[in-house]
């Protein structure tokens, strides 16, 4: 298979010789007194027990309303008691890190191919003039078994497989449990969203590496979007932030508090929850001095499911606001490149 001609960001950073020009963002002016690397408060989210989450006890309820404020408001909570030990979830942390620090040759050994969006590289270069993120990226679908392509698992460093084999078990649960309790706090059967999903549905990781950046005021890390998935694990770095979420034309950074995972939702649980809880967009802005990783996990329908509002959630009252969609991810890589939401797409 042939394989793009690109530099990752790590290779741009160890070749010297300056910022390249394609990394520079273009002014835009509506930044609203929000610069990209200047201050920016921190959202008010409390972290969320999900064992509690599926129980029907009093403090079950509590949870439950809690989950719905959050959404409704942010679109992101985050949650403890995942069922997922802080070592555990280290050991991903320590491995990505290592990973993206093999030398260049190792790495690319599983780099993406042509029209694929699995493996290793930068962002999908569309256009000559197209401004690139400040990120480099190893993305794997892990779940379900049969659709692994094993040639872009690292064999290096040692346990990198066994553990993402391990994790996507693991983040496999969570996402059930996380989708049952989102159709529970909108009072809808709990299988509501899994079964629009589809036992097809897969989980994609996304492991980001953040080099240090000399121009934090003019590159980005990810622009502004908002997730292609239905819903969106998320490992933030634990030391360095950078994850920004936007509300109300203001940016807000994403708080940290150890052995808690970040639930995103993503487009396509947007259009199931007929727009009660909506996408958030997000970005990711860069560091100076300090590297930064992330290891996300997106939740995708199985290809030939049609993702459309739930019947529970359509009333007259509260008419259906998206049409139905199929193999929504096709849409994305287009409409993101371009800076456009491919929600746009299913609004009716
Ligand atoms: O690096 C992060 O914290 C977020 C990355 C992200 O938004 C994504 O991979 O979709
Ligand atoms: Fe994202």
């Amino acid at each position: 298979m042939e394989k793009p001609k690109f530099k990752t960001v790590q290779e741009v950073v160890a070749a010297g010789g300056g910022l390249p020009d394609r990394y520079l963002q273009a002014p835009t002016g509506d930044d609203k007194g929000q610069p990209l690397n200047g201050p920016v408060p921190e959202m008010d989210i409390q972290a969320i027990d999900l064992s509690l989450l599926l129980t029907s006890s009093e403090a079950g309820r509590e949870e439950l309303s809690k989950l719905h404020s959050a959404l409704s408001t942010w679109g992101v909570v985050q949650v403890m008691n995942h069922g997922i030990t802080e070592a555990f979830l280290d050991k991903i942390y320590k491995l990505t890190k290592e990973f993206f620090a093999l030398p260049t040759e190792e790495k690319h050994k599983y780099a993406r191919e042509i029209g694929s969006i699995q493996g290793y590289g930068n962002d999908m270069i569309l256009w000559d003039d197209q401004v690139l993120d400040w990120i480099d990226r190893l993305y794997i679908t892990t779940y379900p078994e049969e659709q692994r392509q094993l040639k872009f698992w690292p064999e290096l460093p040692v346990g990198f497989r066994e553990t993402l084999h391990e994790y996507s078990m693991k983040q496999h649960l969570v996402i059930k449990q996380v989708c049952k309790a989102i159709a529970r706090s909108l009072e809808l059967e709990e299988n509501s969203f899994l079964d629009m999903c589809g036992e097809n549905a897969t989980l994609d990781a996304r492991f980001n590496m953040y080099p240090p950046c000399p121009s934090p005021d003019k590159v980005i890390g990810v622009r502004p979007h908002a997730d292609k998935s239905a819903v969106t694990l998320l490992l933030p770095d634990k030391n360095v932030e950078g994850l920004q979420f936007l509300k109300d034309g203001k940016w807000y950074k994403a708080p940290f508090v150890s052995d808690t995972i970040l639930i995103i939702v993503g487009d396509q649980m947007e259009i199931m929850s007929n727009g009660i809880y909506k996408s958030p967009v997000h970005r990711v802005v860069t560091n100076r001095e300090k590297e930064r990783v992330s290891v996300a996990i997106f939740c995708i329908p199985g290809v030939d499911k049609e993702i459309q509002p739930v019947e529970g959630l359509v009333s007259d009252a509260r008419p259906r606001l998206y049409k139905p969609v199929t193999n929504y991810v096709e849409l994305l890589n287009t409409y993101y490149l371009q800076g456009l939401r491919p929600i746009a797409a299913s609004l009716i």
